[in-house]
């Protein structure tokens, strides 16, 4: 997988291209769901996130990352505290995964080719 590394900086927060077959995707990184302590603050730039007028359309992957690590937060857990089962107006999933041992990951991202194959 490339990567490129780009911020936004009127956000607080990492933005990443990520390149995924032929597909383009934009990544923020809003902490793990082993940092309990950053969920509220997570939450917070995740609704500004969702405000933002270019994301209007776009379908929405969410992954629950660090799952290994003992006493992290579960994908329901993330689920809740991000507000996701209140999101009507577009697609959203949400998936678990080890990043460090790649697991989840390319789950989650041929959920959103096949979101946006049809949209
Ligand atoms: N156990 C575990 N470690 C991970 C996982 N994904 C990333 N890491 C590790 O977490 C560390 C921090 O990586 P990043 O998330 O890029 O850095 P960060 O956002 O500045 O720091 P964090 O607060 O830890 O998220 C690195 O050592 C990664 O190897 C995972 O799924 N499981
Ligand atoms: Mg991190």
């Amino acid at each position: 997988m490339d990567e490129s590394v780009s911020t936004i900086p009127t956000m607080g927060f990492n933005v990443e291209s990520i390149q995924y077959k032929n597909l383009s995707f934009q990544a923020w990184d809003l902490g793990d769901s082993s940092d309990r302590d950053r969920i509220g603050v997570s939450q917070k730039e995740f609704e500004l996130m969702l405000q933002e007028a270019e994301l209007k359309n776009a379908v929405l992957l969410v992954l629950a990352n660090k799952q290994d690590v003992k006493g992290a937060m579960t994908q329901a857990e993330v689920s809740e505290h991000l507000g996701l089962p209140s999101i009507k107006n577009r697609q959203w999933a949400i998936y678990r995964c080890v990043a460090t041992e790649g697991t989840g990951i390319e789950e989650g991202f041929d959920w959103v080719a096949n979101a946006i194959k049809n949209a």
